[in-house]
């Protein structure tokens, strides 16, 4: 048996068309585990249409998207039976949604958006759903007090600190977030940034993060991803592509930030 540890997720050239427009163009990548991946492009440039291919909820129109996972077989997600790929991804993927209240129940309390995952995975146990709940209000720095609330009672950060502990509740092997820090004030933002920094290394979680930010990206990622028109212009260690960044379309987004 090999030692090598195989990535969660490995993407082929995957190419996505809308009315002959390219959306993604022949993408490629690798994720393991413990692994943030930023994907950085102006609009328009194919980062949302990749989440949506990568979150089952669009078919991309050429190539695979690999995912292994521990105790199953390797598997092309969109070669899945839709019934068999519906019942698998709640269990081994979650989304962050920029805004919370796409990724929360609203009309559901803290304690029960959280719990909520977990039932559908098929814990029953009310005492122990709640104190898992409480657990995690804590881990993402919401007082445990406020568990019967509902999220339109919490401010904008602390819905999204809400909406991370419902998607990570389940310890989902691969986390997708699109701009998870979009819209916030500046203080609250640096706040989620430390959040999620702790709870990547904790849960050793594999992540692809869309942002327009670069600070965050930076501040996040371990490699980026740089898009234009559908394609990959550029890749490699953030660091790298942030300091020296070889394409000129790269070099005129980290520009046009330094001078701001
Ligand atoms: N459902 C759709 N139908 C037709 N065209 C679409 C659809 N979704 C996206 N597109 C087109 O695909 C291209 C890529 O769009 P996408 O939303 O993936 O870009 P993006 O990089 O996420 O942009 P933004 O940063 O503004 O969210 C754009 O030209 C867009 O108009």
């Amino acid at each position: 048996m090999s030692d090598v540890v195989k990535p969660v997720l490995q993407v082929n050239g995957l190419t996505k068309v809308f009315d002959r427009r390219l959306a993604c163009q022949d993408i490629s990548f690798t994720l393991h585990r413990g692994e943030v991946l930023g994907i950085v492009g102006e609009s328009g440039s194919g980062k949302s249409t990749l989440l949506k291919c990568l979150a089952g909820l669009m078919p991309p129109d050429a190539g695979n998207i690999t995912l292994s996972l521990p105790d199953r077989e390797e598997c092309d997600l969109w070669r899945l039976e839709e019934a068999e790929r519906e019942r698998l991804l709640p269990t081994i993927l979650a989304i962050i949604h920029q805004n919370a209240r796409d990724g929360l129940r609203l009309d559901v309390s803290a304690g029960g958006n959280i719990s909520e995952p977990l039932m559908t995975n098929g814990h029953r146990h009310y005492g122990t759903l709640r104190s898992v709940a409480m657990e995690w209000l804590k881990n993402v720095e919401i007082d445990p007090a406020r568990v019967d609330d509902l999220p339109q009672t919490f401010s904008g950060g602390m819905q999204q600190r809400l909406q991370i502990a419902r998607g990570l509740v389940t310890h989902p092997q691969l986390v997708l977030m699109d701009e998870p820090t979009g819209g916030l004030d500046v203080s609250v933002q640096a706040k989620l940034l430390d959040l999620l920094r702790r709870l990547v290394r904790e849960f050793n979680l594999a992540v692809v993060i869309v942002t327009h930010d670069l600070g965050v990206a930076r501040l996040l990622s371990d490699r980026l991803m740089v898009m234009q028109s559908g394609r990959v212009i550029e890749t490699g260690l953030s660091d790298r592509v942030l300091e020296d960044p070889r394409q000129p379309y790269t070099q005129l987004l980290v520009s046009s930030v330094l001078q701001v």
